[in-house]
């Protein structure tokens, strides 16, 4: 039967990156959904972006809200100081699959921890699983109808504490209306906007960067 859209990605990067540098991971994606299949990867663009707020919170401990192949989770690892730890959620066993390949190709395993399954289900669950006290940075990137209550989820499981940086992708395209009210009318929260188009497209799309104030 014929291959999957992740499938083809992987072998792309298998192809095309070299292992072990996950710059070549990233724009072997880029070059793959720039020029054979579109995927809903964030894109070298809002990409940049992600990068350059990673770098400032400089996170020891990080939550990432839908793996999909890894792309995101690669930008941000690469970005880690030794020690720093990634924790990504993927609730689809296929696409958790490619991205444990592709962060594997990019040599990040260490720093990486991919589980599968619901937020509803780990989030809860992350202190006396993972040891986790709380998050200094998480990454929204999964279904939009679960931003907002993840994030209150976050907020009553105490995963969150002053200065959590927390970094949304898509609000404008598919677009998170109620997160967006949330975040920016909560006085729990400072809210700033980064306009940006969405991933290897001319339409608009943005990031929503929102500090936690406790
Ligand atoms: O729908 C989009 N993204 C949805 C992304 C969804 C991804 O998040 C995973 N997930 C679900 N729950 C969890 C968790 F973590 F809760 F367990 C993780 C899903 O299995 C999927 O891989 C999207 C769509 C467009 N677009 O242009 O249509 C552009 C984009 O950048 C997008 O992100
Ligand atoms: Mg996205």
């Amino acid at each position: 039967t014929r291959s999957t859209r992740p499938q083809r990605l992987l072998k792309a990067v298998q192809k095309h990156a070299t292992r072990g540098d996950p710059q070549s991971v990233i724009s072997a994606i880029d070059h793959f959904c720039r020029h054979s299949e579109w995927a809903m990867n964030i894109g070298d663009e809002k990409g940049s972006i992600l990068d350059s707020v990673v770098s400032e919170v400089n996170p020891e401990k990080v939550l990432e809200l839908g793996t999909y192949c890894g792309y995101s989770t690669v930008r941000i690892a690469r970005l880690l100081p030794p020690g720093a730890r990634l924790i990504t959620l993927e609730f689809n066993a296929d696409y958790a699959a490619i991205a444990r390949q592709v962060i594997i190709w990019a040599g990040l395993e260490d720093k990486v921890q991919l589980v599968e399954g619901a937020s509803e289900d780990w989030i809860p669950r992350m202190k006396e699983h993972f040891g986790i006290e709380t998050f200094d940075f998480v990454f929204l990137d999964h279904w939009k109808d679960r931003y907002l209550p993840d994030t209150k989820l976050m907020e009553d499981c105490g995963l969150l504490r002053k200065g959590t940086v927390l970094l949304a992708d898509n609000v404008i395209c598919p677009g998170v209306p109620d997160y967006l009210a949330y975040v920016r009318n909560s006085l729990s929260y400072k809210s700033c906007y980064f306009k940006s188009h969405l991933e290897y497209t001319k339409a608009e799309d943005g990031l929503e960067k929102s500090v936690f104030l406790g």
